[in-house]
């Protein structure tokens, strides 16, 4: 199989059109081509391209305009502009419009063909540079899972015992509540914690450069590219962190069935396979069930990940971790942003227990670094929160009335311990409250649960 680099040209001009489609066709690249810019709109609308070759001139519109509209349809297009003429205001417009080179006319075919194996390659670094920057930028990071919960600590427990078995490990949580984070400290917790960790998004696009970044590739079968080892084999038996597994098109799942079942992976364009050492941890914020029953996760697939799966819980079930989880982010954003800030006031941690954490606990961690660079004080105080937060847009009553302001606290505190135990009746023991009398409250204070 001979790894697929789409390419869209615009060109007016028939014969030009035709000679460079034929010319980049016999090159290997799977090209199509356009004759102005509606029809060009129409095939990027349908299919994806990953390098627009435009003419400058069209007969309903420019290159350059075209190129920036082709931009928006599919981010990450690259762009080769053809003029007419070279000069430098021409050279200076087509790069000011995203484009990565230009050709001067007449074409020259080798011209060309450079241009665009320099672009791929381009591509291709600045992929796995990606990878490579997610990986240092993490490295140095003091990667700690903070809380105490019981329902936290019970899942630190569990992957501490997979993590000393090597084990494959599934990690099932909606996002933002440290998948990646747990993946990290599995690898660290092993026997392997000296290996590499690799991180690699099953939705990174096109279809082929994740294929080639996952299983590698053979020497050739990219034009322009030299070998390519791929995650699996890169890591030696390190850790690969499949992020996002249900994102990975069928056809690369049942390849990332053989590379688990024989441990070896098949590269791009080579008939011989190569083994891999690796562990491999993959994470889902979707549910894996209802993915297989529509077709979209192989169940083999899934019957081998699925032997050690760790459910990563939201943060709304274990909101007794937000104060230690509030103190650690501020210790970690102070540091960074040389700040003073060493704490928040009760009144803001009682605020951010009533808040829903639909982001789980990156929307805490981006809420106290925004915290720390607003306050003006050693404090965090809840004027200092983002205000779109939900609990906290239940603004505090602006009156100076005593049994308003108590009704208000009072609704507030008992909405907490609902969130911290939906359990009504174990909520009235902590409330030290009959559970009848709990359920009148809920009623007089319009509590919405
Ligand atoms: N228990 C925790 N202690 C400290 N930091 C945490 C904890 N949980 C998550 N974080 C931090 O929250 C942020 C989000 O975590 P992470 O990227 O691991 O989540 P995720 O579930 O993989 O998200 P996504 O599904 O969106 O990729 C990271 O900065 C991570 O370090």
């Amino acid at each position: 199989m001979k790894y697929t680099r789409s390419v869209l040209i615009v060109e007016d001009e028939e014969i030009i059109r035709t000679s460079l489609l034929e010319f980049l066709t016999d090159e290997g690249y799977q090209a199509m081509a356009a004759p102005n810019v509606a029809t060009a709109l129409k095939l990027a609308r349908e299919r994806e391209f990953q390098v627009a070759v435009c003419d400058v001139q069209l007969p309903d519109g420019d290159g350059l305009a075209l190129l920036r509209k082709l931009q928006q349809i599919t981010p990450g297009v690259s762009g080769l502009i053809i003029t007419a003429y070279a000069t430098v205001e021409n050279a200076v417009e087509a790069f000011k419009s995203g484009a990565f080179d230009y050709l001067v006319k007449p074409v020259i075919f080798d011209d060309l063909a450079n241009k665009l194996a320099r672009l791929f390659q381009y591509r291709d670094l600045y992929l796995e540079n990606q990878i490579l920057r997610r990986e240092l930028a993490r490295r140095d990071d003091g990667d700690e899972i903070v809380g105490s919960s019981t329902i936290l600590r019970e899942v630190q427990d569990s992957a501490r015992k997979v993590a000393l078995a090597n084990a494959n490990v599934l990690l099932v949580g909606e996002s933002g509540t440290g998948k990646e984070l747990f993946a990290r400290m599995i690898h660290k917790w092993g026997p392997k914690k000296d290996e590499r960790f690799l991180a690699i998004h099953c939705g990174m696009r096109p279809i082929e450069m994740l294929e080639s970044q996952l299983f590698g590739a053979a020497a050739g079968t990219i034009p322009g590219s030299g070998e390519q080892s791929g995650a699996f084999r890169s890591a030696e038996s390190g850790t690969v962190y499949l992020d996002e597994i249900t994102l990975l098109p069928l056809a690369m799942q049942a390849k990332l069935v053989r590379a688990m079942e024989y441990s070896e992976v098949l590269p791009l364009g080579s008939a011989d396979a190569a083994k891999i050492h690796c562990r491999i941890i993959a994470s889902s914020s979707r549910d894996l069930a209802q993915e297989i029953a529509e077709g979209r996760f192989q169940d083999d697939l899934f019957y081998r990940l699925d032997g050690v799966k760790l459910l990563i819980p939201p943060l709304r079930d274990r909101l007794d971790d937000i104060p230690e989880l509030v103190d650690f982010f501020i210790a970690r954003h102070s540091k960074v942003m040389n700040r003073r800030v060493t704490s928040a006031t009760s009144e803001t941690i009682r605020l951010l227990l009533t808040a829903n954490w639909k982001g789980n606990v990156r929307q805490l961690d981006n809420a106290i670094q925004r915290a720390v660079m607003l306050c003006d004080s050693t404090q965090i105080t809840p004027k200092d929160l983002p205000p779109d937060l939900v609990g906290i847009s239940q603004p505090l009553p602006d009156t100076d009335d005593l049994r308003t302001a108590i009704r208000h606290y009072e609704k507030m505190h008992i909405l907490r311990v609902l969130k911290l135990c939906p359990d009504k009746r174990e909520a009235a023991k902590r409330l030290k409250l009959g559970l009848s009398s709990l359920y009148r409250k809920i009623e007089e204070l319009g509590i919405d649960l």
